[in-house]
């Protein structure tokens, strides 16, 4: 049975759903943290899950015995669907054979000559050409960065990016939209605790799984269209390898790679891939539109470094320690998965002197590392000088782990950090921004902060810093006022 850390007492069946609070899963595990520590056990439903807080000990869990906590616990509403196919829901062998190539496909030029950076670089310049046509009045951004996100997805499986009015890529996005919100609700954190009885009967996960089939339908018609035109020679996307290592495995019956694991790999990577980013995105226009004079000396910096006549490259990040800081700061105080994602130990595993039994779920709580006060100076503060030094040269910070530690750590890492730069340099380069509410009155409190953290709720305009004369552009000077002033003359303007 094993010896679990200690925790408050559960109920049968329920577990300590008396503990949980669905306004805040975080909230509750705080609570319980002064308690009992910062490893302690909760039943959700009928299993126990053992929560690690802290850097310390959630590095010591994934990084100093990264094997054996490397299973990925199971998602009581998304189990009869993925049943441990698919790259983030598989475990074992698969998972391995799964990650070792989604990584090596992605990396490089495993799929064809373009690179990642071009694929982001395109869908950056058709983000500011979209932002162009709003013409200075308020919009919600959501919509449009879970857009360019999940085009940034298509491009690579895929191989080709969507307009932004294809109806079949709104479909998937609104399919996408609806999937992740039922994910996230609260009906899912239920399930969590009851699925043994509430699987049987009709209810929002009877949804949930219609669209995933139409989501898989989509992606399977997409499939057979790339295997007619597949040249063996000259993959060109995801998909495209993905049927080429399935050709090559074909006489072994063991083999990983078959019709099931690609669609749910695709499927992962859209589900992983794009609210993540999005949501993200979103949080740093919230941040510098909170904080003016973080973003003049983002825009500074850009001015410096790129200037206004060409695109924003990946190599100049290095040359950018402000905004590299900054980047890093928005995610830190972002903290979009603030109990982290689901393990499990893939075998007995002794830990802190406690027996954890094989497959017994853990919750690396990511919120408790990304302000860990032995780490980070003002932890609940947005402060950029958190990674930078006295001569403001960028300062790496070992608790920053947005993307988790260990053998589970994001796949998609190098792709996010990519985007995060070239979308907010390009949209910085090219744009002031205005809100309609004074810095002091913008509300950070998240709209959500349960199993996934939301902002609030926000309007903001985009203000051509440049205009344009014969395709060369040209400082503005009546749209070009110092960005904090222009926060607020744009508010009296409108
Ligand atoms: C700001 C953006 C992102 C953040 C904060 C983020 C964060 C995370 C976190 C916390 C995990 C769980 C790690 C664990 O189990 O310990 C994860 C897993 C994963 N992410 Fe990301 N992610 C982001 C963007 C992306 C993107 C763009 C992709 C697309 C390729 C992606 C693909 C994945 C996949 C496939 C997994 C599962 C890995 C596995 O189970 O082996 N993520 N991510």
């Amino acid at each position: 049975q094993g010896c679990l850390p200690p925790g408050p007492r559960p109920l049968p069946f329920l577990g300590n759903i008396l503990h949980l609070d669905h306004k805040g899963f975080l909230k509750s595990l705080q609570a319980l943290r002064e308690k009992y520590g910062d490893v302690f056990t909760i039943y959700l439903g009928p299993r126990p899950s053992v929560v690690l807080c802290g850097y310390e000990a959630v590095r010591e869990a994934l990084v100093d015995q990264a094997e054996a906590f490397s299973g990925r616990g199971h998602i009581a509403i998304l189990d009869p669907i993925f049943q441990g196919t698919g790259v983030a829901f598989a475990n074992g062998k698969s998972w391995k054979a799964l990650r070792r190539f989604s990584l090596a496909t992605m990396r490089d030029f495993g799929m064809g000559k373009r690179s990642m950076e071009e694929r982001i670089k395109e869908e950056a310049q058709c983000l500011v050409e979209e932002l162009q046509k709003s013409e200075g009045a308020y919009v919600d951004p959501t919509f449009l960065f879970h857009t360019v996100t999940a085009n940034v997805i298509c491009s690579i499986v895929f191989g080709e990016r969507f307009n932004y009015q294809d109806t079949k890529f709104l479909r998937l996005l609104n399919l996408l939209n609806e999937i992740l919100n039922i994910l996230s609700s609260f009906y899912s954190q239920v399930f969590e605790l009851l699925s043994g009885i509430l699987k049987h009967f009709p209810g929002t996960h009877t949804r949930l799984y219609r669209n995933i089939q139409e989501l898989e339908e989509f992606v399977t018609e997409n499939i057979e269209r790339h295997r007619k035109m597949l040249d063996p020679s000259a993959p060109k996307d995801f998909i495209d390898s993905f049927l080429l290592r399935i050709d090559k495995e074909c006489s072994n019956p063991e083999s990983e790679f078959h019709h099931k694991n690609l669609v749910h790999t695709v499927l992962s990577l859209f589900f992983a891939g794009t609210e993540t980013s999005s949501t993200t995105l979103r949080y740093a226009l919230l941040l510098l539109l909170k904080n003016p004079d973080v973003l003049e000396k983002v825009q500074a910096e850009i001015d410096r470094v790129i200037g206004p006549h060409r695109l924003p490259a990946l190599e100049d990040r290095a040359k950018m320690p402000y905004t590299d800081a900054v980047i890093h700061e928005i995610q830190r105080f972002s903290d979009i998965t603030p109990v982290g994602v689901p393990h499990s130990v893939i075998k007995d595993t002794h830990f802190r002197g406690y027996l954890l039994p094989k497959d017994t779920i853990v919750y690396p709580v990511m919120g408790s590392v990304l302000h860990d006060p032995h780490h980070f100076e003002k932890p609940d503060a947005f402060h950029p000088d958190h990674f930078l030094d006295a001569e403001g040269n960028f300062r790496k910070q070992e608790a920053f782990i947005p993307f988790s530690m260990g053998k589970r750590l994001c796949l998609g890492e190098s792709l996010a950090r990519s985007e995060l730069f070239l979308f907010l340099t390009s949209m910085l380069q090219n744009f002031s921004l205005g809100s309609p509410m004074a810095p002091e009155d913008i509300d950070l409190t998240p709209r959500k902060n349960g199993f996934a953290k939301l902002p609030p709720v926000f309007q903001l305009c985009f203000l051509p810093r440049w205009g344009r004369r014969e395709g060369v552009q040209i400082p503005s000077e009546s749209l070009h006022p110092a960005p904090a002033s222009a926060h607020n003359e744009s508010v009296e303007a409108s």
